[in-house]
């Protein structure tokens, strides 16, 4: 029986400082929170899923979101295959930014990138300041799906992941493989985003 391939895929959390992105990464990884403290300068995790027969090796670089890290965490943003962007659903400004985020993400990593956009903290309703539909109709503008999530209550994390691996999975050409390259010559996608340009 042939070996199953592996593929190592480069992942990058983005998006204004407390946010959630590392609380989101814990709780996709470990499944539990972190105790808080912000992200100073970059650490990694890594994760495995299965997708057909195929073992996607998931190296999640979590980045600092403080404008004093921003140079070196869109440093980070090179070679990645994919990014899950995340601004918080009670701060209008965090979502307001990922227009710059998305900006970041093309000019360091090219077009040929899968984005999944996440409005976290969606557990604190009572002090939601971005709506739903606003999430929904940027994302739709982004051409790239888009969850609200709780790393609290753990909603929709381990989907967004998913659906994130499997968009890169169906690109698999491009990725490094461990046992033998998978081409599947598979058209390039545009990441496009009128909003975000
Ligand atoms: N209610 C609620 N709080 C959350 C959630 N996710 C994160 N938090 C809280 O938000 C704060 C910031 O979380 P972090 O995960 O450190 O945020 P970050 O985006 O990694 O921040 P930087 O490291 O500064 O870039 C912490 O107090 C978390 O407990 C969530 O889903 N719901």
């Amino acid at each position: 029986m042939a070996l199953p391939a592996s593929l190592t895929v480069k992942l990058v959390m983005a998006g204004d400082s407390s946010v959630g992105k590392t609380c989101i990464l814990t709780r996709y990884t470990d499944n539990c929170l972190p105790s808080y403290m912000s992200t100073v300068g970059i650490d990694f995790k890594t994760k495995a899923v299965e997708i057909d027969d195929t073992t996607l090796k998931l190296q999640i670089w979590d980045t600092a979101g403080q404008e004093r890290f921003h140079t070196l965490s869109v440093s980070y943003f090179r070679g990645a295959q994919g990014f899950v962007l995340v601004y918080d659903i009670t701060n209008t400004v965090s979502f307001e930014n990922i227009a710059l985020w998305m900006k970041d993400i093309k000019t360091k990593s090219g077009e040929d990138v899968e984005v999944v956009l996440l409005g976290n903290k969606c557990d604190k309703e009572d002090e939601r300041q971005v709506s739903k539909e606003r999430g929904e109709k940027l994302a739709w503008e982004c051409g790239i799906p888009f969850f609200e999530t709780s790393a609290k209550d753990n909603i929709n994390i381990d989907k967004a992941f998913l659906i994130l691996s499997e968009a890169i999975y169906s690109k698999r050409s491009s990725l490094l493989t461990d046992h033998n390259v998978v081409n599947l010559r598979e058209p390039k996608k545009k990441l496009s985003c009128l909003t975000c340009i």
